[in-house]
């Protein structure tokens, strides 16, 4: 029975699913330990791999091929776990106490505001999430396996046990596999190990069966990818199955926090924390000068509903979702929801240089001997290198193929040195004319230090230091006219001879070089432009020599004032390094690590660092920054570590991209300003009124609707318009700012509450409150009164303040909200108008008003708007501020 057939591991219980893994281990070791034919019996399938229709149905009796690290949660699912955030939790333990207490009518109300708050949430965001899925199906990796004995490229999430899948350079192992052949194979399993450093795989079969699976010389696992070589491999577990899927379940933490969640979390709890300060201030105060305790009660929670941020959640998500459909009409497709702040964050950006920088159309133009002259051999010898090498098929190596049309029947290959990145060059052993010929080609500096003789025409002279120099000219003249320079050398080998080592890629002959042109892209240099207007430094990491990459930048107007190679870097001590990445533009001869050092680096002086590339050598450094960003056409590794996958490789596509996350981001701050400085300013008002007036300043209720009112004017603000100097910069997150803004801006709003506390109990009488003389009716009208008066002024003054914060100018005049956003204050401003009026007056315990209370209203508004918006022009002069 193939180890597919045990039952799934348990997600409920950890230990049960840990102990349910290792028996899987055990079958999976098993497997792996078997005759290489008796396994593939047992799994029924065969070397030709499966057929399409035995795939389909494996695919159907196993399920996708799919590790879901956030568990997708059903509808209900989903629907509880909104339920049980702490600010909805604290609305429900409300409207329960107020339902204990026989408050009917404050219960409909909360119950209303957490179906305003879950539900457009879990709607918008269900809706949105979807079509977000969809994107990112797009943009999913792909796999090589035999079906129907053909190579045939399918979803990863095809992949069915059985399947023979055929592996290279830079692809995922798609799922826990046996290895059937393996030519240098490299597998990098750090995702699985935390093991940065490239583990050899065999397909031999272990002598005896080591206790872990991971110990297995011969499987690869889901998750990890390939560095170097070429394998085929025989699938055994896929999906949740996989020890990625078992392990996925506790590795759930996954990404560290990004400064945007902590300054949302820091949010909340600063709220929370007032909002329980509060409540219990409010409680005695309300319990001890009104002696009614129930109703102190009711009334500290109401307001603490007023203080939590409580369409926070919805915010986030709706916005984040909007930005992200957005994001996809300008061709960028966003694969994790959070990584849009920080692209909106962003203020250096390091990006690789083929595709990015140039068109991406390496084409080959000369193929000539040491001294320059136009080489045939040069050219055969290239062509049998990228013709008969399996583990990389590059551009440099398509461009070969394509120039030429060489016939290859009189050779066969022998062995092969697969590229990788340390070494920077490539070998195949070929057998011609009964000799073994190793052709190497690669970066010019690394196939230098290999050879020790050089050959002109049919010559052979040996290498003294004092040509070293002059042999170096020829390239660099090339290298100063934009062209890539690639090495070719070559040494014959006795027939004998029929394994090889990296060892033999010396004592090497010198042939000539072949020289690529890839011309420099036309829109980077506005997109560079756009970029540096933007606030946003651009960086080039790349692997390539100095000269070429000092050209392309030059061509495409990007300032190189200082360029640092890897071999320099590596000399430095950790502070010099963090100086010099400040300094320098252009990296080049970087390894894999030293791309991530450099992020690394970069984000240690507190950048925020989005990164752009497209190739395995890119992966460590897609992960390391803080937003990684790849291609649709690049490895299907450096996609999987991206956040963001471009359809289109292009500079200007990403700084609409990163204009679209400061968007997001300023929308959502926003939210935050508003919120948390009506918030602070209501709480004054309140303790304020609670001690000075005899009654209660507003009903439960009242304060109940109020909010619910004011949530609802809020529902605008994902698709409000931002003004276009609020995007010019990067955009981070301040708390301090935050609470500093709320400090200065709140305090305004309690300002226009005592005065209309002033204006209720002086000028319409509701101090006659105190009189002795007074019967219970005409008291309770004159407190009617007075909450109405309340109410309906600071649900106005509450919902005008959305249109002033939500821009740095002057509101209206200067910077029109959407019309969405326009619509739900106003109507949220009629209702309130209305209310009094309304068949709701007598629920509410709302009165009518005398007509000179609008005409101070409407004063008050006037002021109200006038002094805060000063108050804000001068809070952002002297502090700044997002
Ligand atoms: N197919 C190949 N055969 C031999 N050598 C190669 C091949 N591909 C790349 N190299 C060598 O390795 C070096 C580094 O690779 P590459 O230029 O792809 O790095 P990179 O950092 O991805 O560059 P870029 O920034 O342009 O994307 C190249 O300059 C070249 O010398
Ligand atoms: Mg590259």
């Amino acid at each position: 029975m193939p180890p597919q057939g045990k039952a799934p591991v348990s997600r409920r219980n950890a230990a049960v699913g840990w102990r349910a893994a290792n028996q899987e281990d055990k079958e999976f070791i098993r497997f792996c330990s078997l005759p290489l034919e008796q396994a593939l019996r047992e799994v029924g399938s065969r070397l030709s791999g499966l057929t399409a229709e035995e795939a389909e149905e494996k695919l159907a009796h196993f399920g996708p091929n799919e590790v879901s690290q956030l568990k997708k949660l059903k509808p209900l699912q989903d629907l509880v776990k909104r339920l049980k955030s702490p600010l909805v939790l604290q609305l429900l333990v409300i409207a329960a106490v107020s339902a204990a207490i026989g408050e009917a009518k404050s219960t409909v109300i909360v119950s209303a505001m957490v179906l305003l708050s879950v539900g457009l949430s879990f709607v918008l965001d269900r809706r949105s999430s979807q079509a977000v899925e969809r994107l990112g199906k797009r943009v999913q990796s792909r796999t090589l396996v035999l079906r129907d004995g053909q190579e045939t490229e399918v979803r990863i999430a095809e992949v069915v046990p059985g399947d023979i899948v055929v592996l290279h350079a830079g692809s995922l192992i798609p799922a826990d596999v046996r290895l059937i052949t393996a030519k240098d194979f490299f597998v990098s399993e750090s995702a699985l190990t935390g093991e940065s450093l490239p583990v050899e795989k065999t397909a031999a079969v272990p002598p005896s069966a080591p206790a872990t699976s991971l110990e297995l010389p011969n499987a690869c696992f889901f998750g990890t990818w390939v560095e170097s070589g070429t394998a085929q491999a025989l699938v055994l577990r896929t999906g949740q199955r996989t020890l990625f899927g078992a392990l996925s379940q506790r590795l759930a933490e996954e990404r560290p926090e990004t400064d945007f969640d902590r300054g949302v979390r820091d949010f909340t709890f600063l709220m929370m924390r007032m909002m329980l300060v509060m409540v219990a201030l409010v409680f005695l105060i309300v319990g001890l000068t009104k002696k009614n305790w129930v109703e102190a009660l009711l009334f500290g929670l109401s307001v603490s509903v007023g203080l939590t941020p409580e369409m926070l959640p919805m915010m986030l998500t709706v916005n984040l979702a909007k930005g992200a459909l957005s994001m996809a009409k300008k061709k960028v497709i966003v694969k994790r929801l959070p990584a849009i702040q920080n692209f909106g964050a962003v203020d250096v950006l390091c990006t690789d240089k083929t595709g990015t920088l140039t068109q991406d159309r390496v084409v080959l133009e000369k193929h000539v001997d040491i001294l320059g002259n136009p080489s045939e051999e040069v050219l055969n010898y290239a062509y049998l290198n990228s013709f008969f090498q399996t583990g990389l098929r590059n551009l440099i190596d398509r461009a070969i193929l394509e120039y030429a049309d060489l016939d290859t029947s009189e050779c066969r290959l022998v062995d092969e040195l697969p590229f990788d990145f340390q070494r920077r060059r490539m070998s195949v052993v070929v057998e011609y004319e009964g000799d073994h010929v190793l052709i190497c080609k690669g970066a010019v500096e690394e196939i230098f230090s290999c050879c020790s003789r050089y050959q002109i025409e049919d010559e052979i002279y040996p290498i003294v230091p004092a040509i070293r120099a002059d042999l170096f000219e020829e390239v660099e003249k090339l290298n100063r006219d934009g062209f890539r320079v690639l090495g070719i050398a070559y040494r014959e080998f006795g027939r004998e001879k029929t394994t090889f080592t990296v060892e033999d890629e010396s004592d090497l002959i010198l042939l000539g070089y072949i020289a690529f042109f890839d011309p420099p892209k036309e829109s980077a240099d506005e997109a560079l432009k756009l970029l540096q207007k933007a606030g946003v430094q651009v960086k080039v990491l790349t692997g390539d020599n100095a000269l070429v990459t000092e050209k392309v930048c030059r061509d495409v107007g990007l300032s190189v004032e200082r360029v640092v190679t890897g071999a320099q870097l590596a000399s430095l001590s950790p502070e010099e390094l963090e100086n010099v990445v400040e300094e320098a533009q252009v990296f080049v001869k970087l390894t894999p690590t030293q791309k991530e050092e450099v992020v690394a680096a970069l984000r240690r002086n507190g950048h925020v660092v989005g990164f752009l590339g497209d190739g395995i050598n890119d992966a460590p450094a897609l992960r390391a920054a803080d937003v990684g960003i790849s291609v649709d056409s690049g490895v299907d590794v450096a996609k999987e570590a991206a956040d963001i996958v471009l359809l289109e490789k292009s500079l200007l596509v990403l700084e609409e991209g990163i204009m679209e996350g400061r968007r997001v981001f300023a929308n959502i701050i926003k939210y935050i300003r508003m919120g948390s400085s009506s918030n602070f300013g209501n709480m004054f008002s309140v303790l304020g009124a609670s001690y000075l007036v005899p009654f209660l300043p507003m009903k439960p209720v009242q304060i109940l609707a109020n909010n619910l009112l004011y949530d609802f004017s809020q529902t605008g603000i994902p698709t409000d318009r931002v003004d276009e100097e609020q995007v010019a910069k990067p955009l981070r997150w301040h708390v301090e700012n935050i609470k500093r803004f709320m400090l200065f801006v709140g305090p305004v709003s309690s300002l226009f509450d005592y005065a209309t506390f002033a204006l209720m109990w002086f000028f319409f009488g509701c101090r006659e409150f105190l009189s002795p003389q007074l019967d219970e009716g005409s008291r309770q009208s004159l407190v009617s009164l007075f909450q109405t008066g309340w109410f309906v002024e600071s649900l106005l003054t509450q919902t005008l303040i959305v249109h002033i914060i939500r821009t740095k100018k002057v509101p209206f005049f200067q910077s029109r909200p959407s019309s969405s956003m326009l619509l739900a204050t106003l109507s949220v401003m009629v209702l309130g108008v209305w209310l009094p009026y309304s068949p709701f007056s007598q629920t509410l315990g709302l009165v009518p008003l005398p007509l000179s209370y609008w005409l101070w209203v409407a004063v008050f508004l006037l002021a109200y708007g006038v002094l805060a918006h000063l108050v804000k022009s001068w809070f952002f002069a002297k502090f700044g501020g997002e």
